[in-house]
């Protein structure tokens, strides 16, 4: 739903209760009362900016290219988003909703508000629970090769461990210490994909996909190609600028690519390129190309399972 179309959830009286229940019966009755006490003020009220619930969320996937897409996505004037990660359907959610709404910009109609937390994609709470407070929220997940994201995913962790030297290496941690093996036998089936660590986990989509799909219809959810994000990134921002309703501002003489990192970057009309701080973009590891391998073979049939789901195909 388009921003300022007044079908929005306002100053309900303990609200924090609708996310206890799915809403029913009585409490189905109050919130149409109250959306339609919005749309009279909202026709009454000059359009003044206020703080609101977000009209859509990015909610995963973790090292996929979350922030890039946000911080390209504020080119349109139209989006607003708060700049840390909110983390309120999965780790502040006790806070209670007159929390949440405080963390956003303030809007006006017509103008969208989006708020970023990439871990509420494998939350297993987070789903259900946007539901609860808007069924209509915009659902956008950028995915990349579980690979690569599981790569960068090592790397971000490791950085914070590296100093204590806690941390083993990505191909301990993905498959297992190989040096018992003779390389030829060292294969997914002798050895076996870790596929409880975090890391790995994350990249089997389908199985967290299954959960919004089962609080949302596919037609509210957006999938942005983390890769083409890197590539054509005016391309990814104009269809998702689109699907927020807006018209597309997004142009490729917006982006150019940071000489260093080869990622792309903001750029003012003076040709300043403004990119994305030190902690993305970081040097990755260069892994075991057999180890590299294993898990190609290990998410080919989970990813098959994924893009049946959104009916969207990638080349992983
Ligand atoms: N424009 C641009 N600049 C820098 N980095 C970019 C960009 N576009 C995509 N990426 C990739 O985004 C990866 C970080 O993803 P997220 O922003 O989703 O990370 S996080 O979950 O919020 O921590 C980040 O991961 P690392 O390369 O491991 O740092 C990048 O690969």
């Amino acid at each position: 739903m388009v921003v300022g179309s007044g079908l929005r959830y306002i100053e309900l009286p303990r609200r924090d209760s609708l996310f206890l229940t799915p809403p029913s019966g009585l409490m189905k009755y109050k919130i149409l009362i109250f959306h339609l006490i919005e749309l009279i003020a909202s026709a009454a009220i000059p359009n003044t900016a206020k703080k609101r619930f977000p009209d859509a969320i990015i909610v995963g996937v973790k090292k996929s290219g979350t922030r890039a897409l946000l911080e390209f996505l504020r080119i349109n004037p139209l989006i607003k988003a708060p700049g840390p990660e909110v983390h309120f359907f999965d780790k502040n959610f006790n806070k209670g909703l007159e929390w949440y709404r405080e963390q956003m910009p303030e809007t006006r109609i017509g103008e969208v508000t989006i708020e970023k937390s990439p871990a509420y994609f494998h939350s297993k709470l987070a789903p259900e629970r946007i539901k609860s407070l808007n069924p209509n929220t915009k659902i956008i997940i950028v995915v990349r090769d579980p690979v690569t994201r599981a790569i960068s995913d090592y790397t971000q962790s490791s950085s914070k461990r590296k100093r204590m030297g806690l941390m083993p290496s990505f191909e301990t941690m993905a498959v297992g210490d190989c040096s018992n093996w003779l390389r030829a036998n060292c294969t997914t089936k002798t050895r076996g994909v870790n596929s409880g660590w975090g890391a790995i986990r994350i990249g089997v989509y389908h199985k967290h996909m299954k959960r919004w799909l089962e609080n949302f219809p596919l037609t509210n959810i957006h999938i942005v190609d983390g890769e083409r994000l890197i590539t054509n990134p005016a391309e990814e921002i104009s269809a998702t600028e689109k699907f927020l309703g807006l018209t597309p501002v997004a142009k490729p003489e917006d982006f150019g690519v940071d000489p260093i990192k080869k990622f792309p970057c903001l750029k003012s009309t003076d040709g300043k390129l403004h990119c994305l701080g030190k902690t993305k973009g970081r040097h990755h590891p260069e892994v075991d190309p057999l180890v590299l391998s294993t898990l190609k073979e290990f998410y080919g049939p989970e990813n098959k399972k994924f893009y049946q789901m959104i009916n969207q195909w990638f080349d992983w």
